[in-house]
């Protein structure tokens, strides 16, 4: 076993164990909520923008330190986001909270910059299939859009973060390779992006392909630059996730209620859901900063305004005990 393994799986193993990180100030996974954006993206009941508000002021309660709001891409495409400028000028910032959105080229960068955004995150998939019906261009063109949008980014003194897509397998492409999520990776932190969220767009990653896929990325990148973004098609998620915090990323993308899926990924289901991340982690002695009641009412409140039953076990287990 490679020695940076071994040491990886010794600090984990520490970091767990450890009862001082119940104290706050060394929180060991920061977990980036991306219901409002992900969660909601592909909901085909239309949300009103108060309403999104709304929840996204329960989730700022819940000790989340980073919250992904909406996205500035082409409401032609997601027309869910057209009320983007509403919903991020409307919600109340608090304080240690952080509220990233994904923009997909300068277009949506000026008006991410237009509304006071601070962070922006861009999305690049591993594969050509999904690059062209996701964002109707090539992964160089996609590569193109990034560089401007991390010019005008790092011009406005804001933080980019990178997403790539499909790290595990394409809806149009099948199976991808390691070694394509690796170089894209490895391209998109040298550009200018402060983190890359490897996301299993599709949900179809196993213990093994996660394992394989992030040994390969992290024989050019270090685990401190790497967040794992991964859906729950296949019930994996968490197993999934549990790899990577043994390969030592300790950054994990989920979303309140499970909510979610790609408009350009059909099948493919919600995020993990948070409530089920944050109970497994503080089941392992980690403190993640997250009150899972508020998180649990959080994730009821959106889920009854669009009438459905929460994809969380963890909230369907513990709400009605809440009341
Ligand atoms: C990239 C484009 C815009 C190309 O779309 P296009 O049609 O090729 O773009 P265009 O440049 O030809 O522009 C067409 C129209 O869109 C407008 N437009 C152009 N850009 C913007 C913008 N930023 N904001 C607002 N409007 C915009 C532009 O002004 C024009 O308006 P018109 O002249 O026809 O009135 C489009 O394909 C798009 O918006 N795609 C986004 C799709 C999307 O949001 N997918 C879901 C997010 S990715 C994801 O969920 C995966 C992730 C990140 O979660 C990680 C994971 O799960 O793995």
């Amino acid at each position: 076993m490679a020695f940076r393994s071994i040491c990886n799986k010794i600090l984990i193993r520490s970091l767990f164990k450890n009862q001082n990180l119940r104290n706050k100030s060394s929180v060991p996974v920061r977990i980036v909520e991306v219901g409002p954006r992900d969660g909601l993206q592909n909901e085909s009941v239309k949300v009103h923008p108060d309403v999104k508000i709304e929840f996204i002021n329960q989730l700022s309660q819940t000790g989340l330190r980073t919250i992904e709001v909406t996205s500035f891409v082409s409401p032609k495409w997601i027309p869910q986001m057209g009320d983007n400028a509403e919903v991020f000028s409307g919600i109340k910032k608090e304080t240690g909270v952080t509220y990233p959105v994904l923009v997909p080229n300068i277009q949506g960068c000026k008006l991410a910059l237009k509304v006071g955004a601070e962070e922006v995150a861009i999305f690049i998939a591993a594969s050509e299939g999904f690059s062209r019906k996701n964002t109707n261009c090539t992964i160089q063109e996609s590569l193109n859009r990034t560089k401007e949008v991390i010019d005008l980014a790092k011009e406005n003194n804001i933080k980019v973060r990178g997403y790539v897509s499909c790290v595990i397998g394409c809806p149009y492409d099948g199976k991808v390779p390691p070694s394509s999520v690796a170089k894209l990776t490895e391209t998109l932190l040298t550009m200018g992006c402060y983190e890359i969220s490897l996301g299993d767009t599709i949900g179809v990653g196993t213990k093994i392909t996660v394992h394989n896929m992030l040994q390969d990325v992290l024989k050019t990148t270090t685990s401190d630059k790497l967040a794992i973004h991964c859906h729950d098609t296949y019930g994996q998620a968490l197993v999934n996730i549990l790899v990577a915090l043994e390969q030592g990323i300790t950054v994990v993308d989920a979303a309140v209620a499970g909510l979610g899926g790609c408009p350009y990924a059909r099948g493919a289901t919600g995020n993990v859901a948070t409530e089920d991340l944050v109970y497994m982690l503080e089941g392992m002695g980690v403190n993640t900063g997250v009150d899972l009641k508020k998180l649990i009412k959080a994730g009821r409140y959106i889920s009854d305004y669009i009438k459905k039953v929460p994809a969380s076990k963890v909230n369907n287990a513990l709400h009605s005990k809440l009341n």
